[in-house]
């Protein structure tokens, strides 16, 4: 029977497809005992030996689509698989303790998990516990009759529904196959829902229910410009579909007439678009859409994609590659901004009660100076490539600024000394994204060389609310006066000393703060690559001088998020 959802609109493109659920089956189980231990012991191979060959069809779909780098972690689960050390045990405990294989399998390899996780000064052996933890999963799943949802296995045109997916989980979505995905949980600014919009997936988010309403295979229609879904779509449902992404096909095509043109406003002032990336991979996106700069490169992906520490070396090699693509051009590479909803296996955080409010970010790199100054590093060299400009992620005071910057100098000091050529001309600006910081601004402009305002951020913690949870999506207000006076004193602030401020949160590709952000004179915008055009081709439209009154008027006389909605459509209704 037909149902509509209406969830959060992350990512733009229209789509219909059937639905495949990446949700975690129901793998419970309780201890019993058994007579029989040869039997128990014969269903333990029989779930081994599927595991194996369950593996060797991902491993090798994985290599075929994502890469034989992104496929040898299926390797290290084979080994384990294989590991005489590991099913000896579990052979042993069943006949020793008389209990059938589920609970051996969950005791053998908890015990392995405790004992791994324990060696914190061991990355590499802790990341054997994560990968255990999927092993025994499978194998369990095997035992009980289920099957584990896969990504890697998608094979035909599906539309994901999960409960949520982290940015690793988007990670691995082949774009070929994966038409949208949809989920019960999230918010527009979370990251997973970021990446979507780099690799042009469209996405609804926050439906609340999705997956308790859809089965493997029903059809779906997902409109991840408006945010709605139809489960099991009637016929002219999926023909008002079909329009609808031929529509948004034609838009697009003609938004991608702007790819070489400057972003001139309709009184002739230019402003900077520029991308957001995650990887050196983006780069193709940037250029396809004709960014003026990269205002954002979040280098915690580089950290999320290896299965340790990235090196010098490899870093160095990440870096020049998007520099030397971009020359002349700007990029803001930002320091790592871990923690939060980014995590990295192999450097394990303590769990935190506000991991958003907690050890992330700068505040991991000042106390690991090891992993900042080896980043620093790659960065400095690098610059010798292109036009680089240095970010530091979550500053919140004026100290956090000095020390990164005094150890930013250090280290190309370190690096000149030893003959390496570096440029003399690196910017050191810092995101603005923690209020305490926002409304300092004036002061940080004393020692900050730019500003690049972080709105996901921001937002969520003026307005104290998770930018990933949809029960409170409705606070998460990038227009309301509060934010605004905040960016406007941003902006002023840096002007004031003679610097620029950008802005690399997702308000700068929105078409309702666009308007407000050029009448306030903010210098670069900087979103995801696939909304350059489309802003490009707004901004055509306005006049510079003109959005000078509405930015006034949003921030003096409006008292909501809905009023300054309503001035934007008075202020760009007539092309002004
Ligand atoms: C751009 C930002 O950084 P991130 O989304 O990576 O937290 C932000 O907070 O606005
Ligand atoms: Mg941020």
């Amino acid at each position: 029977m037909t149902k509509e959802l209406k969830g959060i609109a992350a990512s733009d493109g229209v789509a219909t497809a059937k639905a495949y659920l990446l949700v975690q089956p129901d793998l419970s189980f309780s201890k019993s005992t058994i007579d029989d231990a040869q039997k128990e012991i014969d269903r333990l191979h029989t779930a081994l030996d599927q595991s194996n060959s369950e593996l060797e069809t991902i491993r090798a779909k994985a290599a075929e689509s994502l890469g034989e780098e992104e496929a040898q972690v299926f390797d290290a689960h084979m080994m384990i698989l294989a590991d005489p050390e590991f099913t000896g045990a579990i052979e042993t405990q069943i006949k020793d303790d008389s209990v059938n294989a589920e609970s051996a399998l969950k005791s053998v390899s908890d015990g392995f998990i405790t004992t791994f996780e324990a060696m914190t000064d061991n990355p590499y052996m802790q990341e054997r516990a994560a990968d255990i933890r999927d092993v025994s999963t499978r194998v369990l799943a095997h035992l009980l009759g289920r099957s584990l949802p896969n990504p890697a296995l998608i094979d035909s045109e599906v539309i994901v529904v999960a409960h949520d997916l982290t940015p690793s989980d988007t990670a691995q979505l082949n774009k070929k196959f994966v038409k949208a995905f949809v989920t019960d949980i999230g918010g527009r600014t979370a990251h997973s829902a970021i990446m979507a919009r780099s690799l042009e997936i469209p996405a609804v988010v926050g439906t609340d229910e999705v997956t308790k309403d859809v089965t493997n295979g029903q059809t779906l229609t997902v409109n991840g410009l408006t945010g709605e879904v139809t489960i099991d779509p009637s016929a002219d449902q999926i023909a008002a579909s079909e329009k609808a992404a031929k529509d948004y096909a034609a838009q697009k095509a003609e938004w991608a007439q702007l790819k070489t043109a400057k972003t001139i406003t309709a009184d002739g002032k230019h402003f900077e678009l520029g991308a957001n990336i995650g990887t050196p991979k983006d780069l193709d996106g940037v250029l396809a859409n004709g960014a003026e700069a990269i205002g954002l490169y979040r280098t915690e992906f580089l950290y999320m994609d290896s299965s340790e520490l990235p090196s010098e070396e490899d870093q160095f090699q990440a870096y020049k590659q998007v520099l030397e693509a971009m020359n002349p051009k700007p990029v803001v590479v930002r320091t790592m901004d871990i923690g939060g909803d980014k995590k990295l296996p192999y450097l394990p955080l303590p769990a935190e009660d506000n991991p958003f409010l907690g050890y992330r970010a700068i505040r991991i790199s000042l106390d690991r100076q090891d992993i900042f100054r080896t980043q620093l590093r790659a960065l400095i060299r690098a610059s010798a490539f292109g036009n680089l400009r240095i970010m530091f992620p979550m500053i919140g005071t004026i100290n956090e600024f000095k020390a990164a910057k005094k150890i930013f100098l250090e280290e190309k000091d370190k690096l000149v000394q030893e003959g390496v050529k570096v440029s003399d001309n690196i910017q050191t600006g810092m995101m603005m994204e923690i209020p305490a910081a926002a409304v300092l601004a004036d002061q940080f402009a004393k020692v900050a060389d730019f500003f690049s305002i972080g709105t996901n951020d921001l937002i969520q913690y003026t307005m104290a609310a998770d930018r990933g949870n949809e029960r409170v999506s409705y606070l998460y207000q990038p227009y309301n006066p509060s934010i605004l006076r905040l960016v406007k004193h941003i902006i002023d602030s840096a002007h004031k000393e003679g610097k620029w401020a950008g802005m690399c949160g997702e308000a700068a590709g929105d078409p309702i703060m666009v308007p407000i952000l050029m009448g306030m004179g903010l210098d670069e915008f900087s979103m995801s690559a696939t909304s350059v055009l489309r802003v490009r081709s707004q901004m055509k439209h306005l006049s510079a001088e003109y959005m000078q009154t509405l930015a006034e008027r949003a921030v003096t006389e409006s008292t909501t998020n809905e009023d300054n909605e309503k001035l934007v459509a008075e202020f760009t209704a007539e092309d002004k």
